[in-house]
């Protein structure tokens, strides 16, 4: 219910198009309910900070952001943590494993935009029920020793989730946005910035230099209210290539390319690359392809290369949000993913290529 009390004339021009508005848990409230252990706050500081390690070259391993396109289901994507502790332990001597747990997604047009803005799958809109989820598979994850990373799209969550993040992106679609640049000034972890869809990557590289500095913008505190935020700056960003609408930038020349762009700017030359999205025309079966070819210029000594994302999840490909008919368990509903057996033979390809460049 709004609840704001206007004369009868300012009745008439306010809110003309909000159908309802509904109070939203504080971000306090939601911290005492999904607090936060000792463990797992350990788990956060030192996988932000071996992110850090890795972006700057006191790390040697690849930083690989792996796990589902979307979570939509808590209980398929802490099996998927699960299985992924394990692999990321044997792994680490070459890979420093930051799991995806997505909760929030931009759509190019129109489609479910995630568990925190949607919950139900059915366009209800339960953001408190979506908050409560997502904390508290994000305080489970990391209470298994693996750091997580997210997307923030929506400049008010931060808030409710952020202390359980090690690594976060600005997607393609947002990284021009200033709103998002100013936000990332301010978040305590390493931020991802991705090229934008139509390739252009001097807009990443602008992000970068935007949130690097303080800035002073509106939001909320942790009580929820309204607060006038002073950021420090991110010293942490970096650029994520993620191909185009008109295909892939992960084989040497786009890299090489990328990384004179970042010189020329005077920014640190690193870069992640996601091996999906255009870089394989969200062709699940061309993510082991493209993470292999990154994997070959890591071993020849690439050392700009800090990181890969893949997206992966319990079950191969992807399936429709139908009411009709029940989910697969396991299994994507917005970009097909890598199945779980194929994306363990891809971590281990990469672990190798990190060693290989090490020698
Ligand atoms: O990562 C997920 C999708 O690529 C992103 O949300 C955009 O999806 P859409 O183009 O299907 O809307
Ligand atoms: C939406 C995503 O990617 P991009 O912004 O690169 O499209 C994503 O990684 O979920």
């Amino acid at each position: 219910m709004n609840t704001l009390k206007k004369p009868t004339e300012q009745t008439t021009v306010v809110d003309r198009r909000i159908e309802k508005t509904v109070p939203l848990v504080t971000p306090l409230a939601l911290h005492d309910e999904f607090p936060l252990g000792d463990a797992a706050a350990r788990t956060v500081a030192a996988g932000r900070q071996a992110v850090v390690d890795v972006l700057n070259g006191a790390d040697d391993r690849l930083v690989v952001v792996v796990g589902p396109c979307s979570v939509h289901d808590a209980k398929a994507a802490l099996e998927y943590a699960e299985r992924l502790a394990p692999v990321a332990e044997r792994l680490s001597d070459g890979l420093l494993v930051v799991m995806r747990v997505y909760f929030e997604k931009p759509r190019s047009t129109l489609g479910w935009k995630g568990l925190i803005n949607d919950p139900g799958l059915d366009g209800s809109g339960d953001v408190n029920r979506g908050l409560r989820i997502a904390r508290q598979l994000l305080v489970q994850v990391t209470e298994l020793g693996l750091p997580v990373g997210c997307e923030f799209l929506d400049p008010i969550t931060p808030q409710y989730i952020a202390d359980t993040v090690g690594w976060g992106a600005i997607g393609a679609r947002t990284v021009e946005s200033q709103v998002h640049r100013q936000l990332s000034s301010g978040l305590s972890m390493p931020i991802g910035m991705k090229n934008r869809p139509d390739g252009s990557i001097g807009t990443a590289v602008d992000a970068i230099k935007a949130a690097a500095v303080p800035h002073v913008f509106t939001g909320i505190d942790h009580d929820g209210a309204p607060a006038i935020l002073h950021t420090r700056g991110n010293p942490d960003c970096h650029l994520v290539l993620r191909g185009s609408d008109g295909g892939p930038n992960y084989d040497a020349e786009s890299v090489a390319g990328a990384v004179e762009l970042l010189r020329t700017a005077g920014l640190p030359e690193r870069v992640v690359i996601d091996a999906s999205h255009g870089n394989s025309r969200k062709d699940h079966l061309r993510q082991p392809v493209v993470a292999e070819e990154i994997g070959a210029q890591v071993a020849a000594g690439n050392k700009a290369i800090v990181g890969v994302m893949l997206e992966s999840f319990l079950q191969a490909g992807r399936q429709e949000l139908d009411p009709t008919r029940e989910l697969t368990y396991g299994q994507s509903i917005t970009d097909a993913c890598m199945g779980w057996e194929t994306t363990v033979e891809t971590l281990e390809k990469l672990r190798d290529a990190a060693v290989a460049r090490r020698g």
